[in-house]
Parts: C-alpha cells; sequence; structure tokens
C-alpha cells in the first residue's frame, strides 16, 4: 500500500499485487559492479522515487529494468518478475516484446531524442500507433502542436518537446510502467513542474506505475509515492516517502537530507558529500575485498561507524515499512550519536 492509498482506503482493501518485483540484481560493467544485489518492488499506480548522487548505479537499475544495457554489461538476477510473469524465464524475444510494448521509457534529453530533420508532429504520428492524435495532445492540454504541422524540434522549447515525449511513452502504447530518468535534468524550475505536473495527471489518468530517477529531493518529496536511496551501486534505504523525510534510518539517508537547507527547496541535486566519492569507495572496498574485509560501502563516510561496518557488510532488515542496509539501523541517531 502506497502513502497516499494509505491515508484515504478502508483498512479491508485486499493489498494491490506488485506490478514490478526485482530481486537481487547484480549489473557488472566488465567485471566492476554498478549494482549489487538490488531487491525492489513497484505497484500499480504507485510512483517511486530513485535517488543517489551520480554513479550510484541508477540508470543502471532502469536499463537493466528496461533490458537495454551496453554490450559488456553482465546482468544477474534472482528474478524479475512483471505482471505475474517471470522475465528472466521467458525466451529474449518475448521477453523483448513485454518489455518494447509494456514498459515507457521517458527519454533524460528530449532534444537529441527526435530527429532534427523531420517536423515533430509527424514524428508523432510514426509513433503513436494509430490512436488520435489530437485527442491525445487535448487531454494533455498540448493541442496547439497540432497547429504547427511544419515545425522541427528545434522550433519547441525544452519543456514542450519533454511533455510531447512523455504523451507518446504514456498515451501512445498505454504502459503498465514508465521509466523516467532524470526527465527535467535540462528544464527551469517552471517547466520543471509542468513536466511533474502531466506526470501525475497521466498517473491518475492511465494508472502507470512510475519509476522516477532523480537527484532532487524537492521533486521526490512533490511526487513520491516511496523512495529507494541508493549508494555505491546498493540500494541502502527505501520506504514511504512520509517515513523517509521524517525518519531516515540509513546514516547516507539522513546526510543526504541534512544537506538541504531547506525541505521545500526546489531544483536542488544531490551533491556529492565532502569524503570519498563512490569511485573511491568503491574501489577501496574492492581492494578490502581482495584483503579479505568487505565491509559496508558507506563506512569510511559515515558519521556514525563501528568497527564492524568495516568488516561485515551490513543485509537489508525490514523496519516497518523500510528496508534499511545499516548495521545501527535499529538505533535512535541520538543513542548511535553516544556511542
Ligand atoms: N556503459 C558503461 N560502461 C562502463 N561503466 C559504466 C557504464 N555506464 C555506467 N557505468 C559505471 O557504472 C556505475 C553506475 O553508473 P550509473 O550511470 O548507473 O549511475 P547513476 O547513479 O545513474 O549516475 P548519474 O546520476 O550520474 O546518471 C558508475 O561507476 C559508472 O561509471
Amino acid at each position: 500500500m502506497n502513502d497516499r492509498q494509505a491515508t484515504g482506503s478502508p483498512v479491508t482493501d485486499p493489498p494491490p499485487a506488485d506490478l514490478l518485483t526485482v530481486s537481487d540484481l547484480h549489473v557488472d560493467y566488465a567485471g566492476r559492479p554498478a549494482v549489487r544485489g538490488v531487491s525492489l518492488s513497484l505497484r500499480r499506480g504507485e510512483i517511486l522515487g530513485l535517488v543517489g548522487e551520480s554513479g550510484s548505479g541508477k540508470s543502471t537499475l532502469c536499463s537493466a529494468i528496461t533490458g537495454v544495457l551496453p554490450a559488456g554489461a553482465r546482468v544477474r538476477a534472482a528474478g524479475l518478475r512483471f505482471d505475474g510473469r517471470e522475465l528472466t524465464e521467458l525466451p529474449p524475444e518475448d521477453m523483448r516484446r513485454i518489455r518494447a510494448s509494456r514498459i515507457g521509457v521517458v527519454p533524460q534529453r528530449p532534444m537529441t531524442s527526435l530527429s532534427p530533420s523531420t517536423p515533430v508532429l509527424r514524428q508523432m504520428r510514426w509513433y503513436h500507433d494509430g490512436h488520435d492524435l489530437a485527442d491525445l495532445l487535448a487531454q494533455v492540454g498540448l493541442r496547439a502542436v497540432l497547429d504547427r504541422p511544419r515545425d522541427h524540434p528545434h522550433r519547441f522549447s525544452g519543456g514542450q518537446l519533454q511533455r510531447l515525449l512523455i504523451v507518446l511513452a504514456a498515451l501512445a502504447r498505454q504502459p503498465d510502467l514508465l521509466i523516467a530518468d532524470e526527465p527535467t535534468t535540462t528544464l527551469d524550475a517552471t517547466v520543471q513542474a509542468q513536466v511533474l505536473r502531466l506526470l501525475l495527471d497521466l498517473r491518475d489518468r492511465l494508472g502507470p506505475a512510475i519509476l522516477y530517477v532523480t537527484h532532487d529531493l524537492a521533486v521526490v518529496a512533490q511526487i513520491c509515492d516511496r523512495v529507494g536511496v541508493m549508494y555505491a551501486g546498493r540500494l541502502v534505504e527505501s520506504g514511504p516517502v512520509s517515513q523517509i523525510f521524517t525518519a531516515p534510518r540509513h546514516p547516507y539517508t539522513r546526510a543526504l537530507l541534512a544537506a538541504l537547507p531547506a525541505r521545500t527547496e526546489r531544483g536542488r541535486r544531490l551533491g556529492a558529500m565532502p569524503g570519498h566519492t563512490v569511485a573511491e569507495v568503491t574501489l577501496s572496498r574492492e581492494r578490502g575485498a581482495r584483503a579479505g574485509s568487505a565491509g559496508c560501502a558507506f563506512a569510511p563516510r559515515c558519521p556514525v561507524v563501528l568497527a564492524r561496518c568495516h568488516e561485515e557488510e551490513p543485509t537489508p532488515i525490514t523496519m516497518g515499512t523500510d528496508v534499511v542496509r545499516c548495521h545501527r539501523a535499529g538505533e535512535t541517531p541520538e543513542a548511535e550519536e553516544d556511542a
């Protein structure tokens, strides 16, 4: 059950079934781990935010779900279940067909996703799969595009193009899952707000689940039901937005939230925290693993680190609605400081 439903649904409602369940997913690039043992689930109509600093594995996780990893990437998973079917057990062609027809992807940079030499409206007609395009555009307040049949992509703003691409991804095929990997990175705050409103509108109208990757915690607070926090390829904490923002249990999540000057500030990206970069941490961890110790990847930067954290990697612990990977997850922050 997600946060929004939690406030309004009667207690007797059956729990909504998961649309997507990822179990113990690992992705390596030429032997270097990028995603390490990630498990998550996404329910129909739910928006799950994925946050974490650059290089933490967010895009790789999305690409593993859509099945479009570059050559040289190696994927292992205990399971990748989509709408009741185990994708890893299907013949590759069936897997590709399900992914292509039922998972929509909103690109990060709209300008580079369209052909520059063909009018936008014509490109939309190629892809929209026979729906009434005028109706689709009117539903989301973009009917005016129909009056511009000769305009090429460069005649549109980034925000207009992004909203058109979201319409294509979400309405034309009506996928069950939309993956949006930082779709507002290149947009200013006002246009970003329009794009977020459009996504919420589409979710409410059509009910796709949305996996929304962002560096911006304010966006998470605004549109997501649940959030997953990634660090060095691990999902270190996940849970309802209300829980994570008010009582984060992982020290990395707490550091991210503390770095926000005001919880309501818009447009702030997650900067790397002072100290080691993720790449340095991963390298030092790999050296540690070779030397026989493989502790928590966050230990070198952790303000509440224990000796144990350098030696033993924490396993995920379920605590109420949260799943946390931290040896100290059960302690209050005050107790951690006193220790
Ligand atoms: N095609 C690739 N070949 C080799 N390594 C890659 C490739 N793509 C990503 N990586 C590495 O995998 C790790 C995870 O990268 P990924 O892009 O998934 O992180 P991210 O959290 O999405 O970062 P960002 O927020 O900057 O997009 C990084 O160490 C990155 O350098």
